[in-house]
């Protein structure tokens, strides 16, 4: 089970996310409670050992600004979230960025994986960040195949039992391991990736 744990702000955030086993974390960079601006991220990045990706997060930013905030801050990949059209994929990933498509889903997503040249896919709430959780059930005759993260609304009580009820590749989360909105509760990140990784 791939886990991503996001909306990391601090050193001490990174080590922590390290330390519980981490796949991947995520800096985002654009408005959110749990924006940091470039060269935070940069400072950041450069805390994440070479086997867990950093993974920027972006909504709402044109192409060209998430090539150059992606490219100053040295992420390893960029996360483009909510109704980026294919060019900006392709916009985005010229510069070679590994991409991480992410959407809440609907009757119209294409939820294969790379379809837009991506190399996961993410499935979240329509509400970013927000906590809140989908209706599982909609996958039901829409599951992605492949390398494929669940998120939104997930956290150490329910990560278990979603798993099992949609069977991702990877989990990705946020609100769930903060002790208050945009501040990361290191006891709740390891106890996160334990669940997902015991689903
Ligand atoms: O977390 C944010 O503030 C954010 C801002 C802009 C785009 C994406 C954002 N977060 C993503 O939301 C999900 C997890 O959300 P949660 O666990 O429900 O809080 C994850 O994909 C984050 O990357």
């Amino acid at each position: 089970m791939y886990v991503k744990l996001c909306g990391l702000r601090t050193p001490a955030d990174v080590a922590a996310a390290v330390d519980a086993g981490a796949d991947a974390v995520g800096f985002v960079l654009s408005a959110s409670v749990r924006q940091v601006d470039v060269d935070t991220a940069r400072r950041l990045v450069r805390e994440v050992p070479s086997h867990v990706l950093a993974i920027g997060v972006f909504s709402g930013v044109v192409a060209a600004d998430v090539r150059r905030l992606a490219e100053e801050s040295g992420v390893g990949a960029v996360q483009l979230h909510g109704d980026y059209p294919r060019a900006a994929f392709d916009e985005v990933g010229a510069s070679g960025v590994p991409l991480v498509r992410a959407v809440a889903l609907t009757a119209d997503t294409d939820v294969r994986v790379g379809a837009f040249g991506e190399e996961m896919l993410l499935l979240d709430s329509p509400q970013a960040g927000s906590g809140h959780r989908w209706d599982l059930a909609a996958l039901d005759g829409a599951r992605p195949e492949g390398r494929w993260l669940l998120a939104g609304g997930l956290g150490v009580a329910n990560v278990a039992e979603a798993v099992a009820q949609a069977r991702p590749w990877g989990v990705d989360v946020s609100s769930g391991i903060e002790a208050s909105r945009g501040v990361k509760d290191h006891g709740l990140m390891r106890e996160f990736v334990a669940a997902a990784r015991a689903a």
